[in-house]
Order: structure tokens, then sequence, then C-alpha cells
């Protein structure tokens, strides 16, 4: 599926010191975002920071929504992963993509300005009508979970 994405520039490094972001092959799925930082940051273990990406976008089609991910060599190497998870972008805002980092690392690290530190990716989104009802039609599975099926 292809999205035309709305971008703002927000930082004047985008474009010219700095690629604007771009998915790194063909098919890659996430577009790469840097850290606009204005000088290098040490992240402690365990501390986290919210670390501007000198972009905005308008997704503006409810059916689509944003997430922020780590990138795997960062998240897995260097323990460096999100603050909060996942970055949930809607589809009507129209701020700043910002990029809560975390160092869930044992070691202190350093983000240089323009590193790429996370990934951007679009994906489609099922907007619910609720409809609320006494019972549900017996399925398969019922109220099981949580390792109801077992491991092997
Ligand atoms: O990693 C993130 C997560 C969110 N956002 C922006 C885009 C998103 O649309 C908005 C709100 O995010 P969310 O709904 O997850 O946060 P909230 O704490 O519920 O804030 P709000 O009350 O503004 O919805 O913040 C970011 O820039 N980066
Ligand atoms: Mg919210």
């Amino acid at each position: 599926m292809h999205h035309t994405l709305q971008l703002k520039v927000l930082d004047a490094r985008f474009g010219g010191e700095w690629p604007l972001p771009a998915y790194a092959t063909e098919a890659s799925a996430g577009l790469d975002l840097r850290a606009a930082l204005d000088a290098p940051l040490v992240l402690e273990p365990g501390d986290t920071a919210l670390v501007p990406s000198g972009i905005s976008i308008h997704i503006a089609d409810p059916a689509l929504c944003a997430v922020i991910l780590p990138r795997s060599g960062l998240g897995h190497k260097h323990g460096i992963v999100l603050g909060n998870g996942t970055g949930l972008i809607d589809a009507d805002y129209q701020g700043p993509l910002m990029i809560s980092v975390w160092n869930r690392g044992r070691e202190p690290f350093t983000m240089q300005p323009g590193d790429r530190i996370a990934q951007l990716v679009l994906l489609p989104v099922v907007r619910a009508t609720l409809q609320v009802v006494d019972e549900f039609e017996t399925s398969a599975r019922g109220t099981g979970g949580f390792g109801h099926t077992g491991v092997q």
C-alpha cells in the first residue's frame, strides 16, 4: 500500500547536512528518524529523554496511523528503546514528532545530532463502532488466555 505523506521540515539541517527521512531499501517498512539534537546527548542507564525528530507529519486519513518503533540494532546491542514502548501517531496530529528514548541497558549511550535513532511505520487502522451486548457468541477459545494453550 502506498500513501503520500505531508511532512514539514522543522529543522534546517534536513535537506542539507541530513537527508530527509527515507526508506533504507526498496522494501523497508520504516522511515528512519533522526535525533534533531544541538549537542551530543549522553543517556545514562535507566534514563529517558524526549528527543525532537526535527519534522512534523500530517497523515490526515483516519484509516491510517503511524508508529514509532526502535531500531533493532540500537535496541538489541545498546539497549536504546522507546520510553513509551511504542509511539502512536494519530492521523490528525500536526505537532512535532517526538521520540522518547530510553536506555534500558547497563552502559551510558551517547547519541549524536543527526543519528538515526528510531523508525516510523505507517499502518492501516480499523476504527470501531462499539456495540454493547450481554453475551458473546461462543468461540473455540472462550475466555482462556495467558498461556491457556500451553507451551508445546
Ligand atoms: O512517541 C510519540 C507518541 C506520540 N506523539 C504525538 C503524536 C500523537 O498523535 C500525540 C498523542 O499521543 P498519544 O495519544 O499516544 O499520547 P497521550 O498521552 O494520550 O496524549 P493526548 O492526550 O494528546 O492524546 O503525540 C509523538 O510525537 N511521539
Ligand atoms: Mg491520546
